[in-house]
C-alpha cells in the first residue's frame, strides 16, 4: 500500500501530540503542582492501567464485566499482604498482584465467558461480591473492615521507589509500556479480527477465528492490568480497606471508560485523569461527585458515544485529514481454486428441533469434491439451519456430518472453517467500520494464526478484483449497498481457500448482470476444485451455478437430483411454490 503523508498530518498522527501533552502535564506538575497534586496524578496513573485493562474486556471484546473493580481490589490486597507479611517480596508485589488477578479471572472466565451478555454481567457481579465479602470477612488475612494499614512503598531490584515523583513516573511508565503493548498487540489484522469477533462472532468463526480464545485472553489480560493497578494503588495510598473491592471502583472504571473512550489507549489516560480529579472539581458536591460524573458520562454517551478520545481523533482528522491511502494496485487476480485436498461432505440422518419446531428431520445428502449443488425450499423449510448444523453454528440433535474422514460433530465453528469449509450468511456479516479490503484480508486467519497484513491485503485485492468489487476495496463495508456487501462476503469466503463453500442466498440483493457474473465466478471456483452448496430462491441462478438440486420442505429432503428433473418434479413445484406443502410432506 502506498501512503502519501503530508508532513503535518504525519506528525499529528504519530506519537508526537501525546508526548507533547504528557511533557506539558509533567512540566505543569513540576512547576505548579504540590505533593498532593503529584499523589493525585500517581493515582490517576494506576487508574489509567485499570481502565486500559477494562478497554480490552468491555471495548475490544464487548463483554460487560462487573468484576474489573473487584480484581483491582484483589491486586491491592495481594500487594499489601505480601508487603506486610513478607517484606522480602517488595520487588515482587506488583507482578504478584497482577498474577493473582489473572488467575482468578482465568478460573472465572473459563466458566462465565460462555454466558450471554446479561448473564455474563450478573455472573461477574457475583464474583465481585464474593471478592468484596472475602475482603470484609477474612479478618486474619485482610484485617476485616479496618483493612491493612502501613503498606510500605514498592521497591524495584532492591531500590525503594519513593511515594512522590518516583512513584508517579513508575505508574505512568507502566501505563506507557502497557499501552504500547496493547496498541501493538491489536494493530493490523489482529485488531480487525477482534472487531469482527465483537460485532459478528459467527462471521469471525466462519473464517477460522477462535472467538472464545480471544474473549478469554482479553478477559485475563484485562484482569492482569486491573491487579497491577490495584497493587500500585496500595503502595501509593499506604493502606488497603474493603472499599477498594467495592462497587464504586467498578462504577468509576466503567464511567472513565465510557467518557475517555472504549478502545483508544489515549482514552484510558483521559478517562482516568478525569475520574481521579472529578472529586476535586466537584468538591462542592461533597460525596456525591460520582453523580456529577455520571451525568457527564450520560452527556458523553449522547454527544460522543465513542468517548473523548474518539471526539479528539475526529477533530484531528478534520484539521489534518487522513493521508491518502491508495489500495494495492489491481493485481492479476488469482485463479479461484482450492489449495486443499478434495474432501467429500456427508450429511447423514441429521435432525434439529427448536422447541416444538422440527427444523430438520432426517436430512441426508452428499457433496462430492468439486460438485456444485443448489438448495431450494420455501421459507422456514430448514435451509439456513442445515448450513448452521454443517458449519458447527448449531449442534444437531441427531445424525452426523463428515468432511472427508473428519467427524464435525462437537467441533467448534472456527475449527470447521480451518478444515476448509467456508460459508457466507443470509445477511452479509461484515464490520461496518472496516474497509472492504481489510474485511477480506482478515480471512487469512483461516490458514495461519499470524498472517502478515500486507500479504493478506494484496491477496484480498486479487479476490475483490476477481469478483468485480475492486473499486470498493477502500470503502467501509457499512457504506456499501447490500449487493456489494454480499460480494465482499463471497470474496472473504473464497480467501479461506476452501474445499467446500456454502453460500446462503448469495444472489439476494444483486442485479441480474451481477448474478450472472457471480454464477460465472462460482462455476470458476467449482472448476478449481471447490465444492459448492448454494442456497437460493432463484432457480435460474442455481441452474447457472449448480448441477444438482436439493429441495427441502418442512425440514425434509423432498427431492434430490439433476436440476431439470427436480424443477419439473410436481412435489417440488408444490413445495417450492408453497401451495400444498402439507400434501408434499405427507406424500
Ligand atoms: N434459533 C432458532 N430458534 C428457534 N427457531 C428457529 C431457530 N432457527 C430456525 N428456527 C425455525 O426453524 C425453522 C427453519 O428455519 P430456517 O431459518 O432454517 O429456514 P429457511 O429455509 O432458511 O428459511 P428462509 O428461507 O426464510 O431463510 C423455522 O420454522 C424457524 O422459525
Amino acid at each position: 500500500m502506498t501512503t502519501l503523508r503530508p508532513p503535518a498530518a504525519a506528525v499529528m498522527r504519530g506519537p508526537a501530540p501525546m508526548l507533547l501533552v504528557a511533557a506539558a502535564a509533567l512540566a505543569w506538575l513540576a512547576l505548579i503542582g504540590d505533593a498532593y497534586a503529584v499523589r493525585l496524578a500517581t493515582l490517576a496513573g494506576a487508574q489509567a492501567l485499570l481502565v486500559l485493562g477494562y478497554q480490552l474486556v468491555f471495548g475490544h471484546v464487548g463483554a460487560l464485566s462487573l468484576a474489573q473493580g473487584a480484581l483491582f481490589g484483589l491486586g491491592a490486597y495481594v500487594a499489601a499482604m505480601l508487603s506486610l507479611h513478607a517484606p522480602w517480596s517488595l520487588s515482587l508485589t506488583l507482578p504478584a498482584a497482577s498474577l493473582a488477578a489473572m488467575l482468578v479471572a482465568a478460573l472465572v472466565g473459563a466458566v462465565v465467558l460462555r454466558l450471554q451478555t446479561h448473564y455474563f454481567a450478573l455472573a461477574t457481579l457475583a464474583v465481585a461480591q464474593l471478592i468484596h465479602l472475602a475482603a470484609v470477612n477474612l479478618e486474619g488475612l485482610t484485617g476485616g473492615a479496618n483493612g491493612l494499614p502501613g503498606v510500605p512503598t514498592v521497591s524495584l531490584a532492591g531500590v525503594a521507589i519513593g511515594r512522590g515523583w518516583p512513584m508517579l513516573l513508575l505508574a505512568w511508565g507502566l501505563f506507557a509500556i502497557a499501552g504500547w503493548a496493547v496498541a501493538r498487540a491489536l494493530a493490523g489484522l489482529r485488531g480487525l479480527a477482534l472487531d469482527l469477533a465483537r460485532e459478528h462472532p459467527l462471521a469471525a468463526q466462519s473464517i477460522g477465528i477462535d472467538v472464545s480464545a480471544l474473549r478469554f485472553t482479553a478477559f485475563v489480560a484485562g484482569a492482569g492490568l486491573a491487579g497491577l493497578a490495584g497493587g500500585l494503588h496500595a503502595h501509593v495510598v499506604g493502606v488497603v480497606s474493603p472499599d477498594v473491592t467495592d462497587m464504586p471502583v467498578m462504577v468509576g472504571c466503567l464511567i472513565a471508560t465510557v467518557i475517555g473512550g472504549h478502545r483508544a489507549v489515549f482514552g484510558a489516560a483521559l478517562g482516568a485523569i478525569l475520574l481521579t480529579h472529578a472529586p476535586e472539581w466537584f468538591r462542592f458536591l461533597e460525596n456525591r461527585h460520582l453523580i456529577a460524573f455520571g451525568v457527564l458520562a450520560l452527556a458523553m454517551v449522547i454527544v460522543a458515544p465513542d468517548g473523548l478520545a474518539a471526539l479528539l481523533a475526529a477533530m484531528r482528522n478534520r484539521l489534518w485529514p487522513s493521508p491518502d491511502q491508495t489500495p494495492p494496485a489491481a493485481m492479476p487476480a488469482p485463479p479461484i481454486a482450492t489449495t486443499r485436498p478434495p474432501l467429500l461432505l456427508r450429511v447423514a440422518h441429521v435432525g434439529k428441533a427448536f422447541g416444538g419446531v422440527r427444523a430438520l428431520d432426517d436430512v441426508s445428502l452428499t457433496l462430492a469434491p468439486g460438485e456444485a449443488v443448489g438448495v431450494i425450499g420455501p421459507n422456514g423449510s430448514g435451509k439456513t439451519t442445515l448450513i448452521n448444523v454443517i458449519t458447527g453454528v448449531v449442534p444437531a440433535d441427531d445424525g452426523v456430518v463428515h468432511l472427508g474422514s473428519e467427524l464435525l460433530r462437537h467441533r467448534p465453528a472456527f475449527a470447521i472453517a480451518r478444515l476448509g469449509l467456508a460459508r457466507t450468511f443470509q445477511h452479509a456479516e461484515l464490520s461496518a467500520t472496516t474497509v472492504a479490503l481489510d474485511a477480506v484480508a482478515t480471512s487469512a486467519f483461516a490458514r495461519t494464526p499470524r498472517p502478515q497484513r500486507h500479504a493478506a491485503r494484496t491477496e484480498a485485492m486479487g479476490w475483490l478484483t476477481r469478483l468485480g468489487a475492486g473499486a470498493q476495496a477502500g470503502m467501509r463495508c457499512g457504506a456499501l449497498p447490500a449487493g456489494r456487501r454480499r460480494l465482499i462476503e463471497v470474496a472473504r469466503a473464497l480467501m479461506v481457500r476452501p474445499c467446500v463453500l456454502i453460500l446462503d442466498e448469495p444472489g439476494a440483493g444483486l442485479s441480474r448482470p451481477e448474478r450472472i457474473e457471480l454464477a460465472r465466478r462460482l462455476r470458476e471456483a467449482q472448476e478449481g476444485g471447490v465444492a459448492l452448496l448454494v442456497v437460493d430462491h432463484d432457480i435460474d441462478f442455481l441452474a447457472a451455478c449448480a448441477d444438482r438440486l436439493i429441495c427441502l420442505g418442512r425440514g425434509r429432503v423432498v427431492a434430490d437430483g439433476p436440476i431439470d428433473t427436480v424443477r419439473r418434479d410436481p412435489l417440488v413445484r408444490r413445495a417450492y411454490f408453497g401451495r400444498d406443502d402439507d400434501a408434499v410432506i405427507q406424500a
